[in-house]
């Protein structure tokens, strides 16, 4: 799978719209809005996901009336509510998570997440892999882990050990993200759904849910007085936006063609090939540990490519 060309081409998709993505998302979330005492920062997740879902929908539309035209939809709006309802709540428990846990562990946490969307999709999903195929996925994920976990940062932090809110985030936004998978899983094996279709009806069920949560959480208003004052993170927004389009365009291809679990595999290795790249661009080497967490991630990614193919339920 991993050497098809267009597993490939969906791959580089995916790791090209994601970098832009990252930057854009820390600009817009972790810029300074206005000038000393009156000083600002951009809190209004609920709206900057609304203004995303709704660019993406569009997106979708587009791409189906003019590029891909994939017929009639089959799919059940159940699982279209459902997986939108477990799309969104993974995006947001995962924002909230950073209000008690730093950045880099947070991308730690969420670079589990082939774990969950494998048993979720075993459990709900209807979906089997044979046990190397676990075993693979395994040595991935703690090897990125390995590789991304920092010390320092995690003996700074104020939270006592164990399980704070953050952690308790984190849970929460890895087991949605199983659930999306497994709903996904479904769509794909009982109604053969494509990547148009799943893209535009997530992204428009979603629209609907973060209307109502904007108007009953009132962040409608403030963000409404917040554009007033800087009209210009409009802008920002938009181009984040169209970002997240494209970045999601190839995920939805890659989930409708492939499944959820290549899917999140490809994207817990774009963060591992992102700080990686970030350290060798810096000049710096690695650690020791890091050492391990590439060896492992290379080894894990190399067996599953040769030996992981077979999915047990399936017929190819
Ligand atoms: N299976 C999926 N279905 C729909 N959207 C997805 C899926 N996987 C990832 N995405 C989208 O891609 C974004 C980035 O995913 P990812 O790189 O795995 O990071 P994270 O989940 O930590 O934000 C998600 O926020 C979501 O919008």
């Amino acid at each position: 799978m991993y050497n098809e060309p267009k597993f490939f081409l969906y791959a580089v998709g995916i790791f090209t719209c994601y970098f832009f993505f990252g930057i854009l998302q820390e600009r817009i979330t972790r810029g300074k809005y206005g000038e000393g005492e009156s000083e600002e920062k951009f809190t209004y997740t609920l709206a900057l996901v609304f203004f995303q879902c709704i660019i993406n929908y569009l997106y979708a539309k587009i791409m189906l009336k003019f590029v891909f035209k994939q017929g009639e939809d089959t799919t059940r709006n159940v699982y279209y509510a459902s997986s939108s309802m477990t799309y969104l709540l993974a995006m947001i428990t995962s924002n909230m998570a950073l209000q008690w846990v730093n950045y880099p562990t947070q991308v730690v946490g969420k670079s589990c997440k082939p774990i969950p969307v494998m048993v979720l999709g075993f459990l709900f999903g209807r979906k089997s892999y044979p046990i190397q195929k676990l075993m693979f996925v395994l040595i991935i994920v703690i090897g990125v882990a390995m590789f991304m976990f920092k010390d320092s940062e995690a003996a700074k932090s104020t939270e006592p050990a164990g399980l704070g809110m953050g952690e308790l985030m984190l849970i929460i936004s890895l087991t949605m993200d199983g659930l999306t998978g497994a709903v996904q899983e479904r769509m794909k094996s009982e109604h053969q759904t494509r990547s148009g279709h799943m893209m535009s009806n997530m992204n428009l069920w979603s629209v609907g849910y973060l209307a109502v949560a904007l108007l009953l959480t009132g962040e409608i208003v403030d963000f409404a007085e917040f554009v007033a004052k800087y009209p210009y993170v409009l802008w920002e927004m938009l181009v984040f936006s169209i970002a997240s389009a494209f970045g999601q365009f190839f995920i939805f291809l890659m989930v409708t063609e492939y499944g959820p679990l290549p899917c999140s595999i490809v994207t817990t290795t774009r963060k591992f090939f992102t700080v990686l790249a970030s350290v060798l661009f810096f000049g710096n080497s690695l650690l020791n540990r890091q050492w391990v967490g590439t060896i492992l991630v290379f080894t894990g990614l190399t067996l599953d490519s040769i030996y992981g193919k077979s999915s047990v339920k399936k017929p190819e």
